[in-house]
């Protein structure tokens, strides 16, 4: 927890691996799981109830104690720890600094004293709406209007609320499998919004078969729905060159590849980020090791016209969409980091909308429903002259059952209604070209 605090490491990879240096058996590894992922989810929560029995703010309490009270707040609001447990346990955390231990041991005997809802009631008293709404719901408060903006453009604005707590459940892993080396039912039974998909089987998805053989990967439904709405819109003609724009780490690579080899298309992909390329490498190679990856930046492709006959655009975005997966995310993300993500977005659209040929789709992606990342992305190359594909039409024909938002013909995915991060889907088509060229 600390070291996610003060040297902004990642959750989702530092937990699993000091798991395993634990040694710790599944029991305790979901316990630790749950401390953890679920501390960091409902921490702007939990910080204003330490705050307000602290009476200081978190950023004049030492590191150490500020993530020990934390975990303690957690396991007293949220898990069914009894307080008494919960508290020792955590002052024996702080070691034997008596300073630490005694401000530890008042705060948490304040906390102790009342009911929590008590306690977020009074806090809540003379807020916002929205503020008490984003204290209740633990996500910043410029996030719940974001989401509301979002479901309002919908007329969906009453499922906020629904929408705010799909975020504060803890995920199961969901698995694709790859066309042509894998089958949904070797996964499991459980089914998922995507044709591909399973719910792992409780437990570590390593130990499916086809998963440690690469023939099926850890994959979000939603990701797999917006790669196959690109493969699957029209026909594949053999021989077609299709682009992965942003392809770190490569899950949706993974996917295009397999999809690109059942149907004898041509995969290339892009990524900024070197070491995000070599993880793209490392997803492709069970798949087709001879998928070209190139590293740099994606909107150099501006100046290459035409080549391509699909290429999928899944944007760096706010990753608003996938706040359940990544639990300390939304803690981190500031809302001027939307209008910067935004121009380089467009950009990065254009140069797609230029490296495809005439006639041919590319596929703008994010992980994220914000109106600026998305629907104003979109208009803007609208404008430009970009026509918009019925995405909604493709997708019900890839996942009929499933519950799809959006707004015109995008595609717009709830954690709360399909069980897959809020992911957005556009096809645009370059115009030109000729229908005959798309159904070579
Ligand atoms: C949303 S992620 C892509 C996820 C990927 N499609 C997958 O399914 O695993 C966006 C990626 O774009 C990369 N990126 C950021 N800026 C870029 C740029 N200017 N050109 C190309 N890639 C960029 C990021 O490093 C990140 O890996």
């Amino acid at each position: 927890m600390r070291d996610v605090d003060v040297d902004d490491a990642y959750a989702n990879l530092l937990l699993p691996a000091r798991i395993r240096e634990a040694g710790l058996d599944a029991q305790d590894a979901a316990f630790a799981t749950e401390l953890a992922y679920g501390t960091l989810r409902w921490q702007g929560h939990l910080d204003a109830i330490v705050v307000a029995a602290a009476g200081r703010p978190m950023d004049e309490i030492d590191a150490t104690t500020r993530s020990v009270l934390r975990v303690a707040v957690h396991q007293i609001a949220r898990m069914r720890v009894p307080a008494h447990a919960a508290v020792h346990e955590s002052i024996e955390l702080l070691g034997d600094h008596r300073g630490r231990r005694g401000f530890a041991n008042a705060v948490l005997r304040r906390v102790t004293a009342t009911s929590i809802d008590e306690q977020v009631d009074a806090i809540a008293a003379g807020m916002s709406a929205d503020d008490a709404l984003a204290l209740r719901a633990a996500h910043p408060t410029w996030v719940v209007r974001a989401l509301r903006r979002a479901l309002d453009a919908e007329g969906a604005a009453d499922e906020l609320e629904a929408l705010l707590a799909a975020d504060n459940d803890a995920p199961r892993v969901q698995l694709v499998a790859l066309p042509g080396l894998a089958e949904p039912a070797e996964l499991g039974d459980e089914s998922t919004a995507s044709p591909l998909g399973r719910l792992s089987p409780a437990g570590d998805p390593w130990r499916v078969p086809a998963v440690r053989e690469g023939r099926a990967r850890v994959q979000d439904a939603g990701s797999q729905l917006a790669a196959l709405a690109l493969t699957r819109a029209e026909p594949v003609a053999a021989g077609e060159r299709w682009l992965d724009l942003c392809a770190g780490p490569g899950g949706k690579a993974a996917l295009l590849a397999a999809e690109a080899r059942a149907s004898g298309a041509h995969l290339e992909a892009n990524e900024l980020v070197p070491a995000r390329a070599g993880l793209v490498r490392q997803a492709l190679a069970a798949v087709d090791p001879s998928v070209e990856v190139a590293v740099g930046d994606g909107r150099r492709y501006a100046d290459v016209d035409g080549v391509y006959d699909r290429i999928l655009l899944d944007a760096p975005c706010t990753g608003l969409g996938a706040l359940r997966r990544r639990p300390e995310a939304r803690w981190r993300k500031q809302p001027s980091d939307v209008p910067e993500l935004a121009r380089l977005q467009s950009q990065l659209l254009r140069a797609a909308m230029r490296a495809v040929r005439p006639g041919g789709l590319v596929a703008y992606v994010t992980c994220s429903p914000h109106l600026a990342e998305t629907r104003a992305i979109v208009q803007g190359a609208i404008a430009d002259g970009a026509e918009a594909v019925d995405t909604r039409a493709v997708m019900t024909r890839i996942a009929p059952d499933a519950t799809l938002g959006g707004t015109g013909e995008a595609v717009q995915l709830w954690p709360h209604r399909t069980g897959t991060d809020a992911m957005f889907v556009q096809l645009l088509r370059r115009p030109g070209g000729d229908a005959a060229a798309s159904a070579r």
